[in-house]
């Protein structure tokens, strides 16, 4: 069964949690997209809510199907916010920033009461790490920076660390972030302890921040074949 049709369950079973009145936080990636464009349709039918975007192209797709967007300066409280992960896993640890995303991202997911995590299947693991952990790095002294994430990896017992910049499609170009950093793509295998690696992280200095999320999501939809499973923690 497509992945496609799991994202739509997950994204549409988010709904149930959005009421008038509230201020949403808006994910970033295909899933939360999803999400985006059933709000639209919610809102064409009269739900009153407004919405804090965490990318670019999330706030276009906003624009397009109406949903009322608000300057995430002006904001005083978010409830909800409904996002992607790349992968979650038991604990409701997420490896986020695939799309490279994952500062706004993580901004917006400290601020609200609540950060719903909407996922296909193919997401779950036991353990996180197969997919590379992307880590947002200030684009002064990157090299730098990645021999200290590297360095960083190996103390936390990943034994083999691959830190890789991530480029543009074209292969030519570093990918740039909606803030101007970069990403480095760290393949771990699997992450031992990922309250270490957090820690460790953030104290260097060029680390701007990195994709693990934890302790920030309470919910977690996986889409299946033919429903949506909702976890709560
Ligand atoms: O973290 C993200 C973007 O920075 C996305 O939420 C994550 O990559 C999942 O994307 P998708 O729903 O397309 O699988």
């Amino acid at each position: 069964m497509s992945a496609n049709r799991q994202k739509t369950f997950a994204a549409a079973a988010a709904l149930a949690y959005v009421e008038d009145g509230m201020t949403l936080g808006l994910g970033s990636g295909s899933t939360a997209e999803i999400f985006v464009r059933l709000l639209g349709e919610r809102i064409k039918d009269g739900l009153r809510i407004q919405a804090v975007a965490t990318s670019n192209q999330t706030a276009e797709l906003a624009q397009e199907v109406g949903v009322p967007l608000i300057d995430v300066d002006h904001v005083n409280h978010i409830s909800v916010t409904v996002d992607g992960a790349d992968e979650v896993d038991g604990h409701f640890q997420l490896i986020k920033g695939g799309g490279g995303c994952l500062l706004r991202e993580k901004i917006i997911a400290h601020a609200s009461d609540l950060m719903i995590v909407v996922i296909d299947e193919s997401k779950l693991v036991s353990r996180l790490g197969r997919f590379a952990l992307p880590v947002e790095v200030d684009r002064f002294g990157f090299s730098i920076t990645a021999k200290q994430i590297y360095d960083v990896l190996r103390a936390c017992g990943i034994a083999k660390p691959d830190v890789q910049l991530r480029r543009k499609g074209d292969g030519l170009e570093p990918f740039v972030t909606d803030g101007g950093h970069y990403i480095l793509d760290c393949a771990c295998g699997a992450i031992p302890d990922a309250a270490m690696v957090d820690y460790r992280l953030k104290a260097l200095p060029g680390v701007v921040e990195h994709g693990l999320f934890i302790g920030l999501a309470r919910v977690v939809i996986v889409g299946e074949d033919t429903e949506a499973r909702v976890l709560e923690l």
